[in-house]
C-alpha cells in the first residue's frame, strides 16, 4: 500500500448511495504502477447492475440536492475544496503511483483539480435568469435556469483528478447529481476525491463512483433515460461511440476529445520564450495531454536556432520514477502507449526525419522514453496527423504566415494551438485564422479554471471551466404569464 497520512484515502471499493461496496460478483481489476509494473491495488469490476443502482441513487438524491440554494451547495463544495487541498500531498502520491507523472506535477494537478471545485462553488450562486420586456400588454416573460438532472461522467487516465472535478464541480454546483466512471488505469485518485466529498458532508447519492467494465458501465449510462447528460473526456474514437449511444435517449453531451496542437514560431519571435513555451506545452505529463504541442512549425530562418536551443533544454530533463526527486519525465502510461510512440518514430525517421536528441526508449527500460526532438518533419508523416501522446517534438519548417496557418489548420482536430510572434498585427491575424477552441499566444501553458476549455471539429463540444462551464449543466426555461390585466 502507498504510505499516506490519511489512512482511509486509498479505497479498494466504489461509492454508491453513500456506501463503499464491491462488485456484485466480487470480481476486481488490478491497478499497476507504470514505472515499476508492480500491482498497487485492486478495484471492483462492476457492470450494468451496479451502474443502474448508482443511477437510481443519483436520481433519488436529486430532489433534495436541487432544492438546496446555490449558497448551501457552495458551502459543501467549499468544504470539499478545503479537504482536497489539506490532503494534496496524499492525493498526489496516489496519482504518481498509479499514473506515473512526477510528484511535483501531481501536486500541481491536485491544486488545479481543486480550483474547479472552488470556482464552481461560487458560480453556482450566480445562475442568473432573465426578465424579458413583454411583447404585449397583460403578459410577462421570465427566464429561469434549472439543473439538467442526473449527470454521468467518464474520465481519462492522464489527469485523473482534474478531469473528474472539471465535471463534478459545475454539475454539483448547478444542482445536478452525478455518477462517474474513472479510467481503469487510474481509479484510486478519483476514489480518494470521493472519500473527501463524503467527509465534506455531500449527501449520499449526490456523487457516486463505479469502476469496472467500461463498455458495460458506458452501455448502462448511455441507455438510461434517467441520465440526462453525459460528460466525457478521452479519445475522439470513444467519444464518437458515446455520442451515438446517447442519441437513443437524446442526452445532452459534453465531449473533451483528442487534439493535434500546432505550435508556430515566427522569425520575429522571442526564441527563448518560445523554447520555454515549447517545453511547457510538449513535455508536461510526458507529452500525454490533449493540449500538448504535437507539431512544431518554425519559420525557416530560425528553425536551426530554435532546435538547438530546445535540445539544450531537453538534454537537462531527468527521466525516471515520478516519486524520485528531480525527475521531470515519468513513464508512459502503458506498453501500448510506448509501442505507439515507437511506431510514429519509425514512420517519421523512415521518411527522412532527423533525430536531434533522444530518439527511442530510455535506458531505464520499461515504459520510459527519451525526450526527443526531430528536425525535417514533413506533412506525409503519421505524427503530423496522429496525436503522439509522448515526449516527441517534431519540427516542420515553413516560409510564410499563410503557409504556416494552412499547415496548422490541416487536421480534423481543433482543441489547442500556439504561436509565438512579436508582431501585433500578426497576433490578431493568426489568432482569428486558427480553427481551434484555444490559442496560446507567446504562452505554452494555457489551462486554468477561469477560462472556457474545449475544442471544435473532432476535438469535441462544450466548454469546461469559466463562467461558461456551468451552462452545460443547466436547462433554460421560460414562463409566459398572462392575464395580468392593465
Ligand atoms: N480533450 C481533452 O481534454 C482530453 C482528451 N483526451 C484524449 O483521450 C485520449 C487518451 O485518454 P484515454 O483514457 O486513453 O482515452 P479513452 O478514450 O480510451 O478512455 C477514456 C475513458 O473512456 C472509457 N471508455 C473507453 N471505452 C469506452 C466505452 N466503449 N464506453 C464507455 N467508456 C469507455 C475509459 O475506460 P477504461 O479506462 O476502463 O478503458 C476511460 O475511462 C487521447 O486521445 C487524448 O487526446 C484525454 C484527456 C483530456
Ligand atoms: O487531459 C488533458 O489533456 C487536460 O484537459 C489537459 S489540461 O486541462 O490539464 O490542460
Amino acid at each position: 500500500m502507498i504510505q499516506l497520512s490519511h489512512k482511509n484515502l486509498m479505497r479498494e471499493a466504489c461509492y454508491i448511495d453513500g456506501a463503499w461496496v464491491g462488485a456484485d460478483s466480487g470480481a476486481t481489476l488490478s491497478v499497476d504502477n507504470p514505472a515499476t509494473g508492480a500491482t498497487i491495488g485492486r478495484v471492483p469490476k462492476m457492470g450494468e447492475a451496479e451502474t443502474l443502482r448508482a443511477i437510481d441513487a443519483a436520481n433519488a438524491a436529486l430532489p433534495a440536492w436541487r432544492a438546496k440554494t446555490g449558497k448551501e451547495r457552495a458551502g459543501l463544495l467549499r468544504k470539499w475544496f478545503d479537504l482536497i487541498m489539506a490532503h494534496q500531498d496524499d492525493i498526489a502520491r496516489i496519482m504518481t503511483t498509479e499514473q506515473g507523472k512526477p510528484l511535483a506535477e501531481a501536486k500541481g494537478e491536485v491544486a488545479y483539480a481543486a480550483s474547479f471545485i472552488e470556482w464552481f462553488a461560487e458560480e453556482g450562486k450566480r445562475v442568473y435568469g432573465d426578465v424579458i420586456p413583454t411583447f404585449a400588454a397583460g403578459r410577462r416573460i421570465i427566464v429561469t435556469k434549472e439543473p439538467v438532472g442526473v449527470v454521468a461522467a467518464i474520465t481519462p487516465w492522464n489527469f485523473p483528478a482534474a478531469m473528474l472535478t472539471r465535471k463534478a464541480g459545475p454539475a454539483l454546483a448547478a444542482g445536478c447529481t452525478l455518477v462517474c466512471k474513472p479510467a481503469s488505469q487510474t481509479p484510486f485518485t478519483a476514489l480518494a476525491l470521493v472519500v473527501l466529498a463524503e467527509e465534506a458532508g455531500i449527501p449520499r447519492g449526490v456523487i457516486n463512483i463505479v469502476t469496472g467494465s467500461a463498455r458495460e458501465i458506458g452501455g448502462a449510462i448511455t441507455a438510461s433515460p434517467i441520465v440526462r447528460k453525459l460528460t466525457f473526456t478521452g479519445s475522439t474514437e470513444v467519444g464518437k461511440v458515446l455520442i451515438e449511444q446517447c442519441a437513443a435517449t437524446v442526452k445532452k453531451v459534453s465531449m473533451e476529445l483528442g487534439g493535434n496542437a500546432p505550435f508556430l514560431v515566427f522569425d520575429d519571435a522571442d526564441l527563448d520564450a518560445a523554447v520555454e513555451g515549447a517545453i511547457a506545452s510538449k513535455y508536461r505529463n510526458n507529452g500525454q495531454t490533449c493540449v500538448c504541442a504535437n507539431r512544431f512549425y518554425v519559420q525557416r530562418g530560425v528553425a536551426k536556432a530554435f532546435a538547438d536551443k530546445l535540445a539544450a533544454r531537453v538534454a537537462q530533463m531527468k527521466v525516471g520514477d515520478g516519486l524520485e526527486a528531480g525527475v521531470v519525465l515519468g513513464p508512459l502510461i502503458d506498453d501500448a502507449a510506448a509501442d505507439k510512440v515507437d511506431e510514429l518514430m519509425a514512420d517519421a525517421t523512415s521518411k527522412g526525419a532527423e533525430v536531434v536528441i533522444g530518439g527511442g526508449r530510455h535506458e531505464l527500460g520499461g515504459r520510459f522514453y527519451k525526450p526527443t526532438i526531430l528536425l525535417g518533419a514533413t506533412q506525409d508523416m503519421r505524427l503530423s496527423r496522429e496525436e503522439i501522446f509522448g515526449p516527441v517534438a517534431p519540427i516542420f519548417v515553413f516560409d510564410d504566415e499563410k503557409e504556416a496557418v494552412g499547415y496548422a489548420n490541416d487536421t480534423e482536430f481543433g482543441l489547442a494551438s500556439y504561436f509565438y510572434t512579436r508582431d501585433v498585427g500578426r497576433v490578431f491575424r493568426v489568432m482569428e485564422a486558427l480553427e481551434y477552441g484555444i490559442v496560446g499566444i507567446n504562452e505554452g501553458l494555457i489551462s486554468t479554471e477561469v477560462a472556457p476549455f474545449g475544442g471544435v471539429k473532432e476535438s469535441g463540444m462544450g466548454r469546461e471551466g469559466s463562467k461558461y462551464g456551468i451552462e452545460d449543466y443547466l436547462e433554460v426555461k421560460y414562463a409566459l404569464i398572462g392575464g395580468i390585466g392593465a
